[in-house]
């Protein structure tokens, strides 16, 4: 945002606090006003928590929250609405964001990110630890890798893409239509019911938000409580303050890094941030969840993070699933909640910055600051009755959870299976598909088609060598995946295909995908580092060696995977050795993992020794007619004779020595022949000189002279 712009945003804001402060007292709630998380400046110092909200935008946000006192009275910290209303539609419930505020000092970012990591700890646990390798890595190269991903996804996103403070907040605005025409009918019935509830003495202006009139209003100014009720626990109707949300995005990604974080190594914390007002509060968390979940997976398998959560986000079947459930702890009040005192604001200037955990997970999900506060908790015990504190879920029910979210996914890949089988037995009969069919029976490969799938229902481990050329790396991977998709959906292949080299994994899938008659991303996709192309759907992932090892660190036993193709290995790059040592390890594990190890005619001996003598099939190549041409007679067809001291003519002691060579291997016959097939050529040379006398010319000048 331009110093203009901020200033103009701290005008407005002035604007509303003075209407709110005279029209206040009349309504009986604290106005509350609403504006977008400005796009610069140290993290959300904008959002005041003083009793009267006060912009402080250049001053040090420790300062203002009191560690150098501009007045010598703290006054009593009340947590501003703004602030509430932005957390809330992230998806918690207010009293949840009044409390997460009150610990984090009235500091919006700090609160959401303290909500998110004790909302995430309870559903993935262990999970959120991060790893002794990961911690070794320097967080240097972490940033230079966090900058050159914001760098990508602003060229991918263009301005929906902002780097709202740098290394630490990211937002992608999301065009999701699906959502928005979900829940824009319930909120058409809400509005028409509403309109006809709303009694007649009811100021229409107010409930809009921009009655002028004020406290003189003839007008009740007063929301009737059946309005309040079903709109996302709001105490008044802001619509007003939405009058330009049809130009922003209904829909955020939020992506935070706390201070030290190891992106990409370690999952960010994740925020879907909505202001369509009809979608429920706890679907806002669930899908905040269900991307957290995937963040963690794609850090692990180092995926790009950031890019796959779009693509999740903008999968409809995948996010509709979440929206059934309406309940989420987080969204609703909470049980037993520990009472936080007014006035329990803590003054040490040491503690006035939140602690938000490096790692991301913490244990019991208290802050530092606010276990300070425990003593004072301990010390009225005798005053009232002591509050019940929340325990965390055991690890049993965590692993209970965590076994039945398997089963989910599990369910909703045997769903998706079904769906791309119908797909593909459709396409079948589609005259591209037809087309390109021809195209692919015609390569050498597609006749060992039948040889290939025999020998894989035998055998765990098979080499494959064959000519460049012969269909290799696009045919095999697709003989495997037509043939599982027109079986049963729970033995449809998921098949992941190494390529040594970028640019490879990217045009194979593309061509792979034109082959198939779609688009690449859907069936077929590609990953390499920073760019993935892939869905749920995707059932054959073209990817370069180094992300399937990085996959490999974290997913040992490759779960989901049915074949694993290694092509090119006769390269012998360093990369595709270690993969098959490890790969010698898996097959042990796994029997039902197939590996297909695919490699020119050389060294193919030397692959299937390793793999304790597996098969080998040879793929013949393509064999063409072959016709000679030399280029002497491509000269004499053209009947191009040099002229004589051309500098491209040879040199006559080569040329004698040349024919001397040759002669002495003609018969005569053949040097009568060949001096008159050069005659042939010589008519349009100069004729001879009439003062050379005959004895010193050879036959072809006495031809020239004689003929
Ligand atoms: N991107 C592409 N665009 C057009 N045709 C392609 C493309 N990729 C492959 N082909 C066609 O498909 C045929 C088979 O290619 P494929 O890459 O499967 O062979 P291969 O045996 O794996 O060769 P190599 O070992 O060199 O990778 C090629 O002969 C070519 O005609």
């Amino acid at each position: 945002m331009t110093s203009e712009n901020q200033e103009k945003v701290k005008a407005l804001l002035r604007d509303l606090q003075e209407q709110d402060a005279d029209a206040g007292s009349e309504r009986g709630i604290s106005g509350e006003e609403e504006d977008d998380e400005p796009d610069c400046g140290e993290d959300e110092r904008y959002w005041s928590s003083g009793q009267e909200p006060s912009l402080v935008p250049d001053s040090d946000p420790l300062e203002y929250a009191g560690s150098a006192p501009v007045e010598p009275h703290i006054p009593e910290f009340t947590v501003s609405p703004f602030a509430v209303q932005k957390l809330s539609r992230y998806g918690f419930n207010t009293e949840r964001c009044q409390a997460a505020l009150r610990i984090c000092d009235g500091d919006v970012g700090a609160s959401l990110e303290h909500l998110l990591t004790q909302c995430f700890s309870e559903t993935f646990g262990e999970r959120m630890k991060v790893s002794e390798a990961v911690g070794h890595i320097s967080l240097d190269e972490c940033v230079e890798q966090r900058q050159e991903e914001a760098f990508a996804l602003k060229s991918i996103c263009g301005e929906k893409f902002i780097e709202r403070i740098q290394n630490r907040v990211w937002t992608i605005g999301l065009e999701l239509e699906y959502l928005t025409s979900k829940f824009c009918k319930f909120k058409q019935r809400e509005s028409t019911k509403n309109a006809q509830e709303t009694s007649l003495e009811t100021c229409r202006f107010y409930l809009k938000g921009n009655c002028k009139f004020g406290s003189k209003c003839k007008f009740k100014h007063e929301v009737p409580p059946n309005q309040i009720v079903g709109r996302a626990e709001r105490s008044v109707d802001d619509s007003h303050l939405n009058a330009n949300e049809d130009a922003s995005f209904l829909y955020e990604l939020e992506i935070r890094f706390s201070k030290n974080h190891k992106y990409p190594y370690q999952a960010p914390l994740v925020a879907f941030y909505s202001t369509n007002e009809n979608l429920p509060l706890a679907c806002r968390l669930h899908i905040s969840e269900f991307l957290y979940g995937k963040a963690l997976t794609f850090a692990e398998t180092s995926e790009p993070v950031v890019y796959s959560l779009i693509t999740l986000l903008e999968e409809e079947s995948e996010i509709v699933k979440l929206l059934t459930n309406t309940h989420h702890k987080y969204s609703g009040p909470p049980v037993n909640f520990l009472p936080v005192l007014s006035g329990t604001r803590i003054n040490n200037p040491a503690c006035h910055k939140p602690v938000i955990p490096n790692n991301s997970f913490v244990s019991n999900q208290i802050p530092e600051v606010e276990k300070e506060t425990e003593p004072e908790e301990e010390a009225d015990e005798d005053e009232g009755p002591a509050p019940v504190r929340v325990e965390n879920e055991s690890y049993v029910n965590l692993k209970k959870k965590i076994s039945k979210r398997y089963d989910w996914q599990a369910k909703s890949v045997h769903a998706e299976n079904g769906k791309i089988c119908k797909q593909f037995q459709i396409k079948q009969s589609s005259r591209q598909f037809q087309s390109t069919l021809q195209e692919r029976q015609s390569l050498p490969a597609w006749e060992e088609r039948e040889t290939i799938l025999k020998l894989l229902s035998k055998h765990q481990v098979v080499v494959i060598s064959g000519m460049t050329g012969c269909g290799k790396t696009t045919q095999i991977p697709q003989f495997i995946l037509d043939d599982s998709l027109n079986g049963p959906p729970e033995n449809v292949a998921n098949i992941i295909c190494t390529q040594p080299r970028r640019i490879s994994a990217i045009s194979v899938a593309e061509r792979v995908a034109k082959e198939r008659a779609e688009r690449v991303g859907l069936t077929v996709g590609y990953q390499i580092r920073l760019e993935s192309v892939k869905s749920s759907a995707t059932r054959l992932l073209y990817c370069t060696t180094g992300v399937l090892l990085r996959r490999l660190e974290g997913d040992t036993a490759l779960q989901g995977v049915t074949h694993i193709i290694v092509d090119e290995v006769h390269e012998r790059t360093e990369e595709s050795d270690f993969l098959l040592l490890v790969l010698k390890d898996i097959v042990l594990q796994r029997p039902t993992l197939q590996v297909i190890l695919m490699s020119a005619t050389l060294n193919a001996e030397l692959f299937s020794e390793y793999f304790n003598f597996c098969p080998v099939i040879t793929i013949p190549g393509r064999t063409f007619p072959v016709d000679q041409f030399f280029l002497e007679d491509a000269i004499a067809v053209t009947r191009y004779v040099l002229q004589d001291g051309s500098p491209y003519m040879r040199s006559m002691k080569q040329i004698s020595k040349e024919k001397l060579k040759a002669r002495r291997n003609r018969t005569a016959f053949e040097e009568v022949e060949e001096d008159l097939r050069l005659s042939l050529h010589l008519r349009d040379q100069d004729s001879v000189k009439d003062s050379v006398p005959d004895q010193q010319l050879n036959f072809k000048q006495l031809l020239t002279r004689y003929k």
